[in-house]
């Protein structure tokens, strides 16, 4: 059998995409919608507590588009606290006035094609951080699910571990060179969603996406082997910017 690389995973991850629904929102009274933004508010601050305490990390996001409105992306130290979070989104009042768009399940995946030989990753507090990453709050947002080609000619998995480590060092080359520009959070979702792996990136300037995703493109591991999902895009959304997107 092939050798599998091997994989350092951290915190899981729920990307919750939601769209509004405006209907029910105008229909509600001035009442009825300020306390649905009380709640939302104090939600929003249970949230931020989650993170001082280095017990996950959330952040929102509008979605540009008709594929939903907002996503909430949490990162958080089990399956179980990821359920309770939507759990409890879901039984706000705010939440009646929304309607579930997509959502995806993943864990923040780091694998070994690139790690130090010898080295123990967990002693290192960069991987660590890497692993339980405080989201950033960066303008833009770009989320989109891939696998990696399983075809008779152009299979990923019976690659050797040399073969898949060359092609994943001229990705982080790549990548490497939009450092500052964009940083990336791949989660791995292999057992847990509909791909493989879900690629989270954050920018301040939205047109970095465009052109990282286009350069790896070109590249062989995307190139031949990868195979992408829906793409959704959205600008950072804090508790001012949704009342105002909300605002009627
Ligand atoms: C923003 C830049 C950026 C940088 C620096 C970067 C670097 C790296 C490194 C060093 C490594 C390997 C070690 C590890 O960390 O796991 C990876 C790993 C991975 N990547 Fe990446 N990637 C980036 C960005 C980046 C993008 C934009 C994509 C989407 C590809 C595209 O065509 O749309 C992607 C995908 C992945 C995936 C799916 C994996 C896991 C592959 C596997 O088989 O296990 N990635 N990636």
């Amino acid at each position: 059998m092939n050798e599998a690389a091997s994989t350092l995973e951290g915190w899981y991850a729920l990307h919750d995409f939601r769209s509004m629904n405006w209907t029910a929102w105008k229909a509600a009274d001035d009442e009825e919608r300020a306390v649905a933004l009380d709640e939302l508010q104090e939600f929003w601050n249970e949230w931020k507590n989650v993170e001082q305490a280095s017990q996950g990390s959330t952040v929102v996001y509008t979605v540009i588009g008709q594929k939903a409105d907002f996503v909430m992306m949490h990162l958080r130290e089990t399956l179980e606290d990821l359920k309770a979070v939507e759990n409890a989104f879901n039984k706000t009042t705010f939440a009646k006035y929304t309607t579930k768009a997509y959502s995806y399940v993943s864990v923040v995946e780091l694998s070994n094609y690139l790690g130090k030989e010898g080295e123990d990753p967990m002693q290192n507090p960069e991987i660590v951080a890497r692993l339980k990453p405080v989201l950033p709050q960066r303008q833009y947002i770009c989320f989109y699910p891939m696998n990696k080609k399983r075809e008779l000619n152009d299979n990923w998995y019976m690659l050797s571990m040399d073969e898949r480590r060359s092609m994943m060092r001229s990705h982080g080359m790549i990548g490497r060179s939009y450092a500052g520009k964009v940083k990336q959070i791949i989660t791995g979702s292999v057992g847990f969603d509909d791909w493989e792996w879900g690629v989270t990136l954050f920018a301040d300037d939205a047109l970095q996406f465009k052109k990282l995703v286009y350069e790896m493109r070109f590249d062989e591991v995307s190139a031949r082997y990868g195979e992408f999902g829906s793409f959704y895009v959205g600008s950072l959304l804090n508790e001012g910017s949704l009342e105002e997107m909300l605002k009627l």
